[in-house]
């Protein structure tokens, strides 16, 4: 069961956003969706969509300009929340930006008090895409796409689910969250002292690991304040040279970590999850 919060046309499309009740995350969700002309016909692929550290659902579809090449391409965007959310939801005691409500890490948590809801893991794999499909006019022809803390997610999540996903793409992803600050507070504060766990959700270490992976595109700015102590792209990109797979990770002068960095980029993104969706 969604209900639909709001819809507002563009490109000939729709951006909705619908609210449900999570049985995996234990809470009201809200989460936003693109649907392309093309929907109103037939149902169409469709790209999930992850954000990063702070987002909800919404600053991906009010920043980065993407529906104009999703509505000419017909594919479908689905564009969940960063965490669990709602008054029972325990937040970070300092409230700090990087642990807690709108930093869900993508994982599901073993330890309390986080274990009750945050599962961001189960629901971006499991309950998301059976509530969408069952409901809106999208496939099971699916890509999966993110920024940051939500690149990281997208990277865990096609390496681990190599069937469920056709494509995968990143713009700045924390690429090696093991060996990372954000990681490390994440991390222990989820899944525990026990650094095996971690491994699960390291898109460095499970690709050292797997030694295959879906067609994958990594864009990173040059000039993200991030880049060398939280993203770590070259442990990603050795990581890549080491097994072979066929992956692309761009580097771009001058771009920083910011939504004007993925608006730049976006439409290649597009364009190349069209590759293997259409
Ligand atoms: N200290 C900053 C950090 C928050 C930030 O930069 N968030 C990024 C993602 S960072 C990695 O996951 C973001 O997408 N922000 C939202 C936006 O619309 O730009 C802060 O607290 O602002």
């Amino acid at each position: 069961m969604i209900n639909k919060i709001s819809e507002t046309k563009a490109f000939g499309g729709r951006q909705i956003r619908y609210e449900h009740q999570s049985s995996t995350l234990n809470c009201t969700m809200q989460f936003s969706v693109f649907l392309p002309p093309q929907a109103e016909q037939q149902s169409v692929p469709a790209l999930y969509w992850l954000s990063g550290l702070t987002c909800t659902d919404e600053n991906f579809s009010s920043k980065a300009g993407a529906q104009r090449i999703a509505a000419e391409l017909g594919i479908a965007m689905i564009i969940p929340d960063t965490s669990p959310r709602g008054d029972g939801v325990p937040d970070d005691p300092e409230q700090a930006y990087d642990f807690g409500l709108g930093a869900g890490f993508y994982v599901n948590a073993t330890q309390q008090p986080w274990a009750t809801h945050y599962h961001m893991y189960d629901y971006i794999v499991t309950e998301l895409p059976a509530l969408v499909e069952q409901h809106l006019p999208v496939t099971q022809k699916r890509g999966i796409s993110g920024h940051s803390m939500g690149g990281h997610g997208a990277l865990v999540m096609a390496l681990r689910n190599q069937t469920m996903y056709a494509s995968v793409s990143a713009f700045a992803p924390i690429c090696h969250p093991t060996q990372c600050p954000w990681g490390h507070k994440a991390f222990s504060g989820y899944l525990g002292d026990d650094r095996a766990a971690w491994l699960d959700y390291d898109a460095t270490e499970l690709l050292l690991k797997l030694r295959v992976a879906p067609p994958m595109l990594v864009s990173q700015g040059e000039a993200d304040n991030f880049l060398a102590e939280q993203l770590r792209p070259d442990d990603l990109a050795a990581a890549i040279a080491e097994t072979g797979v066929e992956a692309t990770l761009e580097r771009h002068q001058g771009y920083d970590h910011s939504y004007y960095f993925i608006a730049s980029f976006i439409e290649q993104h597009l364009r190349f999850h069209a590759q293997y969706l259409l």
